[in-house]
């Protein structure tokens, strides 16, 4: 059966969909502040790791844990549901 990673249009369109979604994120008042310091470059690299992995794409993934890797934002810089919002929120958008 295939995967959802195929049924969405593997490895092109989750590419393509990251490149766009983090144009979208760091023109955001409201999130793009918690990117300064952060290589882009790797992030979008993750991120299509992470996604491909929870499309069902490849059966592992490498990165750290979401709460590691936001453990830092929560605590020193006050991300919260609103900004989860915001995130989700843009990520629609690019997917429409
Ligand atoms: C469903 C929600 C989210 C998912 C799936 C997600 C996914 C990821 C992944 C895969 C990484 C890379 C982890 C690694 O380095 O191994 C990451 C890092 C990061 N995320 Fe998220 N994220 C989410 C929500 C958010 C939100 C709401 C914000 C802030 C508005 C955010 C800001 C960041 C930043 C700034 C980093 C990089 C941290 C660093 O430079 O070390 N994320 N995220």
């Amino acid at each position: 059966m295939a995967t959802l990673f195929e049924k969405l249009g593997g490895k092109d369109a989750v590419d393509l969909a990251v490149d766009k979604f983090y144009e979208r994120v760091l023109n955001d008042d409201r999130i793009k502040h918690f990117f300064v310091n952060t290589d882009m470059k790797k992030q979008r690299s993750h991120q299509k790791a992470f996604l491909t992995y929870a499309f069902g794409g490849s059966d592992k993934y490498d990165g750290r844990y979401m709460r590691e890797a936001h453990k830092a934002l929560v605590e020193e810089q006050g991300l919260s549901s609103e900004h989860f919002d915001a995130v989700a929120e843009d990520l629609m958008e690019t997917l429409k």
